[in-house]
């Protein structure tokens, strides 16, 4: 009932448990907080809070639109009714390395486990999409050392992101990689890589934890865990998967809606209502009113002392 009771730095001591080399922990990506319940249920390790999703879910696009306090808000409601540790998308930052220290601060105070940090700059593009450009490497060293810094938990995961790979390639993202984790970054999320035998290079030559972002329609092929576990990645990502499952199927029904006058067709691939119900245990609040409330009234004698009342 209600929001989850194990505390954010419990679940932040479960996630630097989770994260070794080679594991491919899921962290599938929650679009609101009642589809990171279902990812508990369903067993996964962690939940994936997408910038990308954040903006797509206002209807805006990717690009860097979003503020600290719209992605923190959000993010602490999705982080607080699972018990797994959620990892969230600060994008650049949200500004200067004083900004980001100030991002990390309200992160952890939002109950997340960790979160990554990118080196494009302003305004950011999807990591999988041409024409992104990335900051100098001193630029991006800040960044993570003023995430690092800010921390007050230290097991919040600062997790440095490069893009740097589409841009400049492999050896520079390695190199980079290398710096960033030097500068304080916990883990490491090389974005965009071509191929499983990259993953495994990056795996190699740092360390830290690697992220993997298994996004649909992007640069990388959707490989499989048992791939990715075995290049030496500890944490796979599908950001936008739940997102683009439930438009692909709310499209569906307008359409037959729209259609056929009903939604009759598509009734036998919704969630029903007793298993909505069942997702916001719903039993647990009927329980608690009927323990609070069914109780005796006991006889008063207001007659006596209370003639005024
Ligand atoms: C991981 C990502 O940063 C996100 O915001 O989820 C995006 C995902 C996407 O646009 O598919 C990314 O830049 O890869
Ligand atoms: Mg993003």
């Amino acid at each position: 009932m209600l929001y989850s009771k194990v505390t954010p730095e419990q679940k932040r001591a479960t996630l630097r448990e989770l994260l070794m080399p080679g594991t491919a922990r899921q962290f599938p990506g929650a679009f609101n907080p009642l589809s990171a319940r279902l990812i508990g249920e369903k067993g996964f390790d962690g939940v994936y809070i997408s910038g990308a999703v954040l903006a797509n879910d206002l209807g805006l696009p990717d690009i860097g639109l979003t503020t600290l306090t719209e992605v923190a808000l959000r993010a602490g409601q999705i982080a607080r009714m699972t018990d797994l540790p959620s990892i969230v998308d600060a994008d650049t930052g949200f500004g200067e390395p004083m900004n980001v220290a100030r991002t990390i601060q309200e992160l952890e105070n939002a109950g997340l486990a960790g979160c990554h940090i990118e080196d494009q700059f302003n305004p950011k593009r999807c990591g999988h999409l041409d024409g992104k450009n990335v900051v100098d490497l001193d630029t991006m060293v800040k960044r993570i050392a003023a995430a690092a810094d800010a921390r007050r938990d230290p097991n919040f995961l600062i997790m440095a992101r490069t893009d740097v790979r589409a841009v400049d390639g492999l050896d520079v993202a390695i190199n980079r990689a290398k710096a960033l984790v030097d500068a304080g970054a916990d883990s490491i999320f090389p974005e965009a890589l071509k191929d499983v035998a990259e993953f495994e290079a990056v795996c190699n030559a740092v360390d830290v934890p690697v992220l993997a972002n298994m996004t649909e329609f992007g640069k990388s092929e959707l490989f499989t865990r048992r791939q990715l576990a075995e290049a030496g990645v500890a944490m796979v990502i599908y950001p936008v998967t739940l997102l683009r499952s439930a438009m692909g199927a709310a499209e569906r029904v307008l359409d037959a809606i729209a259609e056929d006058g009903t939604q009759e067709t598509q009734v036998n691939r919704m969630l029903t209502r007793a298993r909505l119900y069942e997702l916001v245990d719903y039993e647990a609040y009927n329980r608690f009113d009927t323990g609070i409330f069914n109780f005796q009234v006991p006889d008063l004698d207001i007659d006596s002392n209370n003639s005024n009342l």
